[in-house]
């Protein structure tokens, strides 16, 4: 059995980085990946304007009971005229800073009498003035290369004029589960048949990554059926996931398929917790990922080896999402042979510690933990691991994404 971080390593650089990109639409670019550096062509805020509702003033022409003469009512979209000498601009938040004034008084400081302003409040000399360049100067770096697009990240991209962007090409992934017990949800079932979740699962979970799902096919367990659907799938997708079918039962038919087709096995088996059988193999130059049928076992090997791997071939510059660290909540001492995630949620305590509960229930059939799981809290192989110790936390909104 090969050593979990080895075996997460060596799936990491199981796919090649995308090498073709293509111009994407700033607003379809939503969890598309940056195939170019992107920098400023403007100051951000391109020039000085105004924080507040209020009133421009020279703050030298201030003196106890004056009232500023109204020069002008500037909306936001309108171009101001310069300050005259001991007068006022009556402006609005983002609009621009008339040239002259250096202050803004807000209109609640204040009052305006027939066309005039007096000051009841004066604020500190240059007040509510946001400055030409004070977020983003022309030039800075907005995004490297490699970077997931987001809400955030179109905006920034969006302030900046960007209509279109050089994005690489959406990563094409295949789906394929095996085993004659299961059928499609909405199917009348008979007992010995249980109702497919690893396709919905794992199609959701590709999904949420930003990659295509090109094909989500069921194979019944016999050779000919897996031959067919590798044929469509690798012809079609630059990686393939199956799932079930990678253990060591009589049906277990998946590693002899790809085989069969040409592919070579690259590993089997690593020291994991649940998720023991995955496989990792190559055909037609491309990687298939065997992923164990029971549910929970697919979840987490998709979660910790796969993710990584579908970053790469994403060309993201983070492959590897941040591992936090908290303390387990338990009532016994755990301890395998095997490095286990267990599925756990995650709660700070009031001294802002972060504890893990582990699901009760944690075989690799339970489904119902997965929906319940914040994330997956890893205890070390052969070391005992009681209450309140220390212990990695892959997070899965950092994890899935
Ligand atoms: N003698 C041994 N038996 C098993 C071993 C072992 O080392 N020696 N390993 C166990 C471990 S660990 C796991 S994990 C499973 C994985 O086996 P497979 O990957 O071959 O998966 P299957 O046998 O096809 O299915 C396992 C389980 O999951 C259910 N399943 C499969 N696909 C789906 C699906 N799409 N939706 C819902 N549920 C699914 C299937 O019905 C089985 O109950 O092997 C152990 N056995
Ligand atoms: O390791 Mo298996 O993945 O126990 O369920």
């Amino acid at each position: 059995m090969l050593d979990f971080d080895e075996a997460q390593a060596r799936l990491a650089a199981a796919g090649k980085p995308p090498s073709i990109s293509e111009s994407c639409p700033l607003h379809q670019a939503q969890g598309r990946v940056l195939a170019q550096t992107l920098f400023a062509t403007l100051d951000l805020p391109p020039a000085d304007n105004s924080a507040m509702d209020g009133y421009a003033i020279r703050y030298a022409d201030y003196a106890e009971g004056h009232r500023f003469p109204v020069q002008q009512r500037c909306y936001a979209g309108l171009a101001p005229e310069a300050l005259q000498k001991s007068k006022t601009i009556r402006i609005f938040t983002g609009s621009l800073i008339p040239e002259g004034a250096d202050t803004v008084v807000m209109q609640e400081d204040g009052e305006e009498f027939g066309n005039e302003f007096q000051i009841h409040h004066l604020p500190a000399q240059g007040a509510h003035v946001r400055h030409q360049g004070e977020d983003v100067r022309t030039g800075d770096q907005l995004l490297a290369k490699g970077t997931r697009l987001g809400a955030a990240e179109l905006a920034l991209l969006a302030s900046q004029g960007y209509a279109e962007l050089g994005v690489y090409s959406r990563l094409k992934v295949g789906i394929l589960t095996t085993g004659d017990e299961l059928i499609q949800p909405g199917q009348p079932r008979s007992a010995e048949q249980i109702y497919n979740s690893n396709g919905p699962m794992l199609a959701g979970l590709v999904n949420n990554m930003g990659a295509e799902i090109v094909h989500v096919m069921h194979a019944a367990d016999t050779e000919a059926s897996l031959d067919a659907a590798f044929g469509t799938l690798l012809a079609d997708c630059d990686l393939v996931l199956t799932v079930g079918g990678v253990s060591v039962g009589e049906k277990d038919l998946v590693k002899p398929a790809i085989e069969q087709f040409g592919g070579t096995l690259d590993m089997w088996r690593v020291c994991m917790k649940p998720g023991k059988p995955v496989a990792l193999a190559y055909a037609n130059d491309k990687p298939i990922v065997c992923l164990p049928g029971n549910p929970a076992s697919a979840f987490a090997v998709f979660t910790v080896l796969v993710s990584p791997l579908i970053r790469g071939m994403q060309g993201r510059a983070q492959v590897f999402p941040d591992i936090q660290f908290g303390r387990i909540a338990t009532d016994k001492v755990l301890c395998d042979k095997r490095d286990e995630f267990l599925r756990v949620q995650a709660c700070y305590n009031a001294q802002a510690t972060l504890e893990l509960h582990a699901f009760p229930k944690q075989g690799s059939g339970v489904i119902s933990s997965l929906p319940w799981a914040s994330g997956l809290a890893r205890i070390p192989a052969n070391i005992q691991v009681g209450n309140g110790d220390v212990v990695p936390y892959y997070d899965l909104r950092h994890w899935l994404v």
